[in-house]
Protein backbone atom coordinates (compact mmCIF):
# COMPACT_ATOMS: atom_id res chain seq x y z
CA UNK A 1 0.00 0.00 0.00
CA UNK A 2 1.39 3.14 -1.20
CA UNK A 3 1.32 5.53 2.69
CA UNK A 4 0.56 8.90 0.75
CA UNK A 5 -2.27 7.61 -0.95
CA UNK A 6 -4.07 5.83 2.18
CA UNK A 7 -7.50 8.14 2.72
CA UNK A 8 -8.10 8.37 6.40
CA UNK A 9 -11.66 8.31 5.93
CA UNK A 10 -11.41 5.18 4.62
CA UNK A 11 -10.88 1.86 6.84
CA UNK A 12 -7.46 0.42 6.38
CA UNK A 13 -8.99 -3.25 6.41
CA UNK A 14 -10.91 -1.90 2.93
CA UNK A 15 -7.63 -0.44 1.45
CA UNK A 16 -6.49 -4.30 2.02
CA UNK A 17 -8.74 -5.66 0.16
CA UNK A 18 -8.95 -2.96 -2.94
CA UNK A 19 -4.83 -3.87 -3.04
CA UNK A 20 -5.79 -7.62 -4.01
CA UNK A 21 -8.65 -7.42 -5.83
CA UNK A 22 -8.30 -7.83 -9.65
CA UNK A 23 -9.29 -4.95 -11.18
CA UNK A 24 -9.83 -4.33 -14.71
CA UNK A 25 -9.10 -0.56 -16.24
CA UNK A 26 -10.98 1.38 -19.08
CA UNK A 27 -9.85 4.57 -19.26
CA UNK A 28 -5.48 5.41 -18.68
CA UNK A 29 -3.30 7.42 -20.82
CA UNK A 30 -0.04 5.74 -21.98
CA UNK A 31 1.94 9.05 -21.50
CA UNK A 32 0.06 9.78 -18.75
CA UNK A 33 1.02 7.11 -16.85
CA UNK A 34 4.73 7.20 -16.76
CA UNK A 35 5.69 6.86 -13.17
CA UNK A 36 8.14 9.73 -11.54
CA UNK A 37 10.48 7.05 -11.75
CA UNK A 38 10.21 6.93 -15.80
CA UNK A 39 9.62 10.51 -16.14
CA UNK A 40 12.84 11.65 -14.32
CA UNK A 41 14.84 8.62 -16.57
CA UNK A 42 13.56 10.26 -19.86
CA UNK A 43 14.21 13.51 -18.42
CA UNK A 44 18.10 12.86 -17.76
CA UNK A 45 18.08 11.16 -21.31
CA UNK A 46 17.02 13.98 -22.42
CA UNK A 47 18.43 16.97 -20.84
CA UNK A 48 17.26 19.82 -23.09
CA UNK A 49 13.98 19.46 -21.26
CA UNK A 50 11.81 22.06 -19.30
CA UNK A 51 10.67 18.69 -17.24
CA UNK A 52 12.32 18.27 -13.56
CA UNK A 53 14.20 14.95 -12.80
CA UNK A 54 14.00 15.28 -9.26
CA UNK A 55 10.60 13.57 -8.30
CA UNK A 56 10.35 15.93 -4.97
CA UNK A 57 10.07 19.16 -7.99
CA UNK A 58 7.61 16.41 -10.09
CA UNK A 59 5.11 16.95 -7.57
CA UNK A 60 4.91 20.60 -7.88
CA UNK A 61 5.50 20.83 -12.00
CA UNK A 62 2.10 18.31 -11.78
CA UNK A 63 0.11 21.00 -10.07
CA UNK A 64 -2.25 22.29 -12.23
CA UNK A 65 -4.28 25.95 -12.42
CA UNK A 66 -6.80 24.40 -14.80
CA UNK A 67 -7.18 22.03 -17.74
CA UNK A 68 -5.19 23.91 -20.17
CA UNK A 69 -2.40 24.01 -17.93
CA UNK A 70 -2.68 20.29 -17.27
CA UNK A 71 -2.38 20.25 -21.45
CA UNK A 72 0.50 22.26 -21.57
CA UNK A 73 2.39 19.64 -18.42
CA UNK A 74 1.16 16.75 -20.21
CA UNK A 75 2.79 17.84 -23.70
CA UNK A 76 5.97 18.07 -21.87
CA UNK A 77 6.01 15.05 -20.81
CA UNK A 78 4.69 13.55 -24.61
CA UNK A 79 8.29 15.33 -25.61
CA UNK A 80 10.67 13.15 -23.58
CA UNK A 81 9.33 10.06 -25.83
CA UNK A 82 11.57 10.43 -28.51
CA UNK A 83 12.93 6.82 -29.34
CA UNK A 84 10.93 3.47 -30.20
CA UNK A 85 12.89 2.47 -27.28
CA UNK A 86 11.25 5.63 -25.25
CA UNK A 87 8.42 4.18 -26.16
CA UNK A 88 9.06 0.29 -25.01
CA UNK A 89 9.97 1.71 -22.15
CA UNK A 90 7.44 3.45 -20.86
CA UNK A 91 4.87 0.64 -22.10
CA UNK A 92 6.15 -1.90 -20.12
CA UNK A 93 7.15 -0.14 -17.31
CA UNK A 94 3.32 1.41 -17.09
CA UNK A 95 2.10 -2.69 -17.40
CA UNK A 96 4.45 -3.31 -14.45
CA UNK A 97 2.90 -0.76 -12.40
CA UNK A 98 -0.43 -2.06 -13.38
CA UNK A 99 0.51 -5.59 -12.29
CA UNK A 100 1.25 -4.73 -9.19
CA UNK A 101 -1.92 -3.07 -8.39
CA UNK A 102 -3.63 -6.60 -9.82
CA UNK A 103 -4.94 -4.87 -12.80
CA UNK A 104 -5.59 -8.30 -15.10
CA UNK A 105 -6.13 -6.21 -17.98
CA UNK A 106 -6.43 -2.49 -19.32
CA UNK A 107 -7.48 0.14 -22.47
CA UNK A 108 -4.87 2.14 -22.55
CA UNK A 109 -5.32 5.10 -24.21
CA UNK A 110 -2.25 5.80 -26.77
CA UNK A 111 -2.12 9.24 -28.74
CA UNK A 112 0.02 7.94 -32.34
CA UNK A 113 -0.10 11.87 -34.32
CA UNK A 114 2.03 13.09 -31.28
CA UNK A 115 4.55 10.61 -31.44
CA UNK A 116 4.51 10.47 -35.96
CA UNK A 117 4.85 14.12 -35.52
CA UNK A 118 7.82 14.34 -33.54
CA UNK A 119 9.48 11.99 -36.10
CA UNK A 120 9.36 8.40 -34.50
CA UNK A 121 9.00 5.90 -37.47
CA UNK A 122 4.99 4.60 -37.45
CA UNK A 123 6.19 0.74 -37.87
CA UNK A 124 8.96 0.68 -35.53
CA UNK A 125 6.48 2.67 -32.98
CA UNK A 126 3.80 -0.14 -33.63
CA UNK A 127 7.13 -2.69 -32.49
CA UNK A 128 7.51 -1.01 -29.86
CA UNK A 129 4.08 -0.84 -28.21
CA UNK A 130 3.44 -4.56 -29.51
CA UNK A 131 6.40 -5.93 -27.86
CA UNK A 132 5.64 -4.02 -24.52
CA UNK A 133 1.95 -5.64 -24.80
CA UNK A 134 3.53 -9.37 -25.17
CA UNK A 135 6.32 -8.91 -22.82
CA UNK A 136 3.68 -7.87 -19.99
CA UNK A 137 1.75 -10.43 -20.76
CA UNK A 138 4.13 -12.86 -20.61
CA UNK A 139 5.74 -11.76 -17.41
CA UNK A 140 3.58 -10.11 -15.38
CA UNK A 141 -0.15 -11.69 -16.61
CA UNK A 142 -1.77 -8.43 -17.58
CA UNK A 143 -3.33 -8.17 -20.76
CA UNK A 144 -3.26 -4.94 -22.26
CA UNK A 145 -5.34 -3.32 -25.39
CA UNK A 146 -5.19 -0.15 -27.23
CA UNK A 147 -7.48 2.59 -27.77
CA UNK A 148 -5.88 5.57 -30.39
CA UNK A 149 -6.98 8.40 -29.89
CA UNK A 150 -7.17 12.41 -31.67
CA UNK A 151 -5.68 14.89 -29.71
CA UNK A 152 -8.52 17.34 -30.69
CA UNK A 153 -7.48 20.59 -30.62
CA UNK A 154 -4.39 19.49 -32.95
CA UNK A 155 -6.95 19.57 -35.93
CA UNK A 156 -8.13 17.38 -38.20
CA UNK A 157 -4.84 16.61 -40.09
CA UNK A 158 -4.71 14.35 -36.71
CA UNK A 159 -7.87 13.33 -36.96
CA UNK A 160 -6.75 11.91 -40.58
CA UNK A 161 -3.76 10.60 -39.66
CA UNK A 162 -5.24 9.12 -36.05
CA UNK A 163 -7.99 7.03 -38.46
CA UNK A 164 -4.88 6.00 -40.54
CA UNK A 165 -2.60 4.37 -38.30
CA UNK A 166 -5.84 2.54 -36.80
CA UNK A 167 -6.98 1.12 -39.79
CA UNK A 168 -4.37 0.86 -42.39
CA UNK A 169 -3.62 -3.12 -42.15
CA UNK A 170 0.16 -2.53 -42.56
CA UNK A 171 0.03 -0.49 -39.61
CA UNK A 172 -2.64 -1.15 -37.25
CA UNK A 173 -1.41 -2.84 -34.33
CA UNK A 174 -2.84 -6.50 -33.40
CA UNK A 175 -3.85 -5.34 -29.73
CA UNK A 176 -5.99 -2.27 -30.92
CA UNK A 177 -9.53 -2.36 -29.85
CA UNK A 178 -11.27 1.43 -29.82
CA UNK A 179 -10.94 4.44 -31.27
CA UNK A 180 -10.93 8.22 -28.95
CA UNK A 181 -10.95 11.80 -28.75
CA UNK A 182 -9.27 13.64 -25.65
CA UNK A 183 -7.64 17.22 -25.39
CA UNK A 184 -9.41 20.04 -24.62
CA UNK A 185 -13.31 19.83 -25.31
CA UNK A 186 -13.71 23.82 -25.73
CA UNK A 187 -13.97 24.97 -28.98
CA UNK A 188 -13.12 21.26 -30.12
CA UNK A 189 -16.78 20.33 -30.98
CA UNK A 190 -17.10 16.35 -31.27
CA UNK A 191 -19.62 16.61 -34.53
CA UNK A 192 -16.42 17.45 -36.96
CA UNK A 193 -15.45 14.06 -35.91
CA UNK A 194 -17.94 12.00 -37.19
CA UNK A 195 -16.49 11.21 -40.74
CA UNK A 196 -13.60 9.70 -38.93
CA UNK A 197 -15.55 7.92 -36.38
CA UNK A 198 -17.80 6.68 -39.02
CA UNK A 199 -14.13 4.80 -40.82
CA UNK A 200 -12.53 3.54 -37.48
CA UNK A 201 -16.16 1.60 -36.56
CA UNK A 202 -16.57 0.54 -40.46
CA UNK A 203 -12.60 -0.78 -39.81
CA UNK A 204 -14.34 -2.54 -36.50
CA UNK A 205 -12.90 -0.60 -33.79
CA UNK A 206 -15.23 0.45 -30.96
CA UNK A 207 -16.21 4.19 -30.50
CA UNK A 208 -15.08 5.68 -26.64
CA UNK A 209 -14.57 9.69 -27.04
CA UNK A 210 -13.69 11.67 -23.94
CA UNK A 211 -16.54 14.23 -23.36
CA UNK A 212 -18.35 15.83 -20.84
CA UNK A 213 -15.41 16.65 -19.22
CA UNK A 214 -15.24 20.14 -19.24
CA UNK A 215 -18.10 21.20 -21.38
CA UNK A 216 -21.73 20.77 -20.99
CA UNK A 217 -24.10 17.45 -21.11
CA UNK A 218 -24.55 18.29 -25.23
CA UNK A 219 -20.91 17.52 -25.72
CA UNK A 220 -21.85 14.08 -24.38
CA UNK A 221 -24.88 14.18 -26.39
CA UNK A 222 -22.98 14.92 -29.76
CA UNK A 223 -20.93 12.32 -28.50
CA UNK A 224 -23.73 9.58 -28.50
CA UNK A 225 -25.23 10.56 -31.19
CA UNK A 226 -22.47 11.83 -34.05
CA UNK A 227 -19.56 9.45 -32.92
CA UNK A 228 -21.77 7.05 -32.16
CA UNK A 229 -19.80 6.34 -28.46
CA UNK A 230 -20.30 2.74 -26.47
CA UNK A 231 -18.64 4.28 -23.44
CA UNK A 232 -18.34 8.03 -22.48
CA UNK A 233 -14.61 9.20 -21.03
CA UNK A 234 -15.33 10.86 -18.19
CA UNK A 235 -19.19 12.25 -18.90
CA UNK A 236 -18.93 14.51 -15.83
CA UNK A 237 -21.69 17.62 -16.86
CA UNK A 238 -23.87 14.24 -17.50
CA UNK A 239 -25.32 15.00 -14.25
CA UNK A 240 -26.57 18.14 -15.01
CA UNK A 241 -29.26 16.70 -17.43
CA UNK A 242 -31.56 14.08 -15.94
CA UNK A 243 -32.44 13.09 -19.89
CA UNK A 244 -29.16 11.92 -19.87
CA UNK A 245 -28.74 10.12 -17.45
CA UNK A 246 -31.74 8.48 -17.77
CA UNK A 247 -30.53 7.22 -21.84
CA UNK A 248 -27.11 5.97 -20.35
CA UNK A 249 -28.91 4.02 -17.87
CA UNK A 250 -31.61 2.77 -20.32
CA UNK A 251 -29.04 1.95 -22.88
CA UNK A 252 -26.54 0.93 -20.84
CA UNK A 253 -23.82 3.17 -21.70
CA UNK A 254 -20.80 3.11 -19.09
CA UNK A 255 -19.12 6.33 -17.61
CA UNK A 256 -15.38 6.27 -17.30
CA UNK A 257 -15.52 7.95 -13.87
CA UNK A 258 -11.95 9.69 -12.97
CA UNK A 259 -12.30 11.23 -9.62
CA UNK A 260 -9.41 12.20 -8.73
CA UNK A 261 -8.66 13.42 -11.98
CA UNK A 262 -11.50 16.04 -12.08
CA UNK A 263 -10.18 17.53 -8.94
CA UNK A 264 -6.42 17.84 -10.52
CA UNK A 265 -7.57 19.40 -13.31
CA UNK A 266 -10.29 21.75 -11.89
CA UNK A 267 -13.22 20.69 -13.66
CA UNK A 268 -15.14 19.56 -10.41
CA UNK A 269 -14.20 21.81 -7.32
CA UNK A 270 -13.91 18.94 -4.95
CA UNK A 271 -14.46 15.39 -4.45
CA UNK A 272 -17.50 15.83 -2.39
CA UNK A 273 -19.07 17.85 -5.12
CA UNK A 274 -18.36 14.88 -8.07
CA UNK A 275 -21.43 13.75 -9.33
CA UNK A 276 -20.57 10.00 -9.37
CA UNK A 277 -23.35 9.85 -6.54
CA UNK A 278 -25.73 11.27 -9.08
CA UNK A 279 -24.51 8.78 -11.66
CA UNK A 280 -25.67 5.22 -9.44
CA UNK A 281 -28.43 7.01 -7.98
CA UNK A 282 -29.73 7.36 -11.81
CA UNK A 283 -28.99 3.97 -12.49
CA UNK A 284 -25.88 4.26 -14.89
CA UNK A 285 -23.40 1.83 -14.98
CA UNK A 286 -19.96 3.82 -13.57
CA UNK A 287 -16.41 2.45 -13.83
CA UNK A 288 -13.43 3.62 -11.55
CA UNK A 289 -10.33 4.65 -13.61
CA UNK A 290 -7.34 6.89 -12.99
CA UNK A 291 -6.47 8.45 -16.24
CA UNK A 292 -3.41 10.08 -15.98
CA UNK A 293 -2.56 8.67 -12.29
CA UNK A 294 1.09 9.96 -11.37
CA UNK A 295 0.28 13.48 -12.57
CA UNK A 296 -2.79 13.68 -10.51
CA UNK A 297 -1.14 11.75 -7.72
CA UNK A 298 -3.28 8.79 -7.69
CA UNK A 299 -3.26 5.62 -8.60
CA UNK A 300 -6.22 2.65 -9.69
CA UNK A 301 -6.50 1.77 -6.15
CA UNK A 302 -6.61 5.15 -4.62
CA UNK A 303 -9.18 5.54 -7.10
CA UNK A 304 -11.36 2.21 -5.86
CA UNK A 305 -10.77 3.59 -2.20
CA UNK A 306 -12.21 7.26 -3.13
CA UNK A 307 -15.26 5.92 -4.98
CA UNK A 308 -15.62 3.65 -1.56
CA UNK A 309 -15.90 6.57 0.42
CA UNK A 310 -18.06 8.96 -1.88
CA UNK A 311 -20.56 5.96 -2.54
CA UNK A 312 -20.34 4.51 0.83
CA UNK A 313 -19.46 0.75 -0.36
CA UNK A 314 -18.06 -2.00 1.73
CA UNK A 315 -16.27 -5.33 -0.06
CA UNK A 316 -19.26 -6.15 -2.05
CA UNK A 317 -19.75 -3.24 -3.18
CA UNK A 318 -16.17 -2.59 -4.40
CA UNK A 319 -16.34 -6.00 -6.18
CA UNK A 320 -19.56 -5.07 -8.59
CA UNK A 321 -17.55 -2.10 -9.07
CA UNK A 322 -14.90 -3.67 -10.48
CA UNK A 323 -16.88 -6.07 -12.07
CA UNK A 324 -18.66 -3.49 -13.91
CA UNK A 325 -15.21 -2.55 -15.33
CA UNK A 326 -15.21 -6.10 -16.52
CA UNK A 327 -18.83 -5.82 -18.44
CA UNK A 328 -18.14 -2.99 -19.94
CA UNK A 329 -14.56 -3.56 -21.83
CA UNK A 330 -14.09 -5.09 -25.05
CA UNK A 331 -12.63 -8.25 -23.44
CA UNK A 332 -14.66 -11.43 -25.40
CA UNK A 333 -16.85 -13.36 -23.07
CA UNK A 334 -14.19 -16.19 -21.73
CA UNK A 335 -11.95 -12.91 -20.62
CA UNK A 336 -14.73 -11.74 -18.72
CA UNK A 337 -15.83 -14.95 -17.18
CA UNK A 338 -12.24 -15.07 -16.25
CA UNK A 339 -11.97 -11.87 -14.44
CA UNK A 340 -15.15 -12.14 -12.99
CA UNK A 341 -14.83 -15.49 -10.89
CA UNK A 342 -11.28 -14.34 -9.78
CA UNK A 343 -13.05 -11.37 -8.14
CA UNK A 344 -16.09 -13.50 -6.68
CA UNK A 345 -13.43 -16.25 -5.26
CA UNK A 346 -11.23 -13.55 -4.21
CA UNK A 347 -14.21 -11.41 -2.23
CA UNK A 348 -15.82 -14.76 -0.64
CA UNK A 349 -12.01 -15.98 0.55
CA UNK A 350 -11.83 -12.18 1.66
CA UNK A 351 -15.01 -12.36 3.62
CA UNK A 352 -14.58 -15.76 5.25
CA UNK A 353 -11.56 -14.59 6.59
N1 LIG B 1 -8.03 14.14 -18.64
C1 LIG B 1 -7.78 14.20 -19.96
N2 LIG B 1 -8.71 14.73 -20.80
C2 LIG B 1 -8.47 14.81 -22.11
N3 LIG B 1 -7.33 14.41 -22.69
C3 LIG B 1 -6.38 13.89 -21.89
C4 LIG B 1 -6.58 13.75 -20.53
N4 LIG B 1 -5.49 13.19 -19.99
C5 LIG B 1 -4.64 12.96 -20.98
N5 LIG B 1 -5.16 13.38 -22.13
C6 LIG B 1 -4.47 13.29 -23.42
O1 LIG B 1 -4.06 14.57 -23.78
C7 LIG B 1 -3.94 14.58 -25.20
C8 LIG B 1 -4.00 16.04 -25.61
C9 LIG B 1 -3.01 16.38 -26.68
C10 LIG B 1 -3.35 17.67 -27.33
O2 LIG B 1 -4.33 18.27 -27.01
C11 LIG B 1 -2.47 18.20 -28.38
C12 LIG B 1 -2.78 19.41 -28.95
C13 LIG B 1 -1.93 19.94 -29.93
C14 LIG B 1 -0.79 19.25 -30.32
C15 LIG B 1 -0.50 18.04 -29.73
C16 LIG B 1 0.74 17.30 -30.12
O3 LIG B 1 0.94 16.16 -29.69
O4 LIG B 1 1.56 17.86 -30.84
C17 LIG B 1 -1.35 17.50 -28.77
C18 LIG B 1 -5.11 13.78 -25.65
O5 LIG B 1 -4.99 13.21 -26.90
C19 LIG B 1 -5.29 12.74 -24.55
O6 LIG B 1 -4.80 11.49 -24.91
ZN1 LIG C 1 -8.69 10.83 -20.23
Amino acid sequence: MTEHLVDPDVPRDLHAFIAGLPKAELHVHHVGSASPRIVSELAARHPDSKVPTDPEALVDFFTFTDFAHFIDVYLSVVDLIRTPEDVRLLTYEVARDMARQQVRYAELTITPFSSTRRGIDEGAFMDAIEDARKAAEAEFGTVLRWCFDIPGEAGLESAEETVRLATDDRVRPEGLVSFGLGGPEIGVGRPQFKPYFDQAIAAGLHSVPHAGETTGPQTVWDALTDLRAERIGHGTSSARDPRLLAHLAERRIPLEVCPTSNIATRAVRSLDEHPIKEFTRAGVLVTINSDDPPMFGTDLNNEYAVAARLLGLDERGLADLAKNAVEASFLDAPGKTRIRDEIDAYTAKWLAA
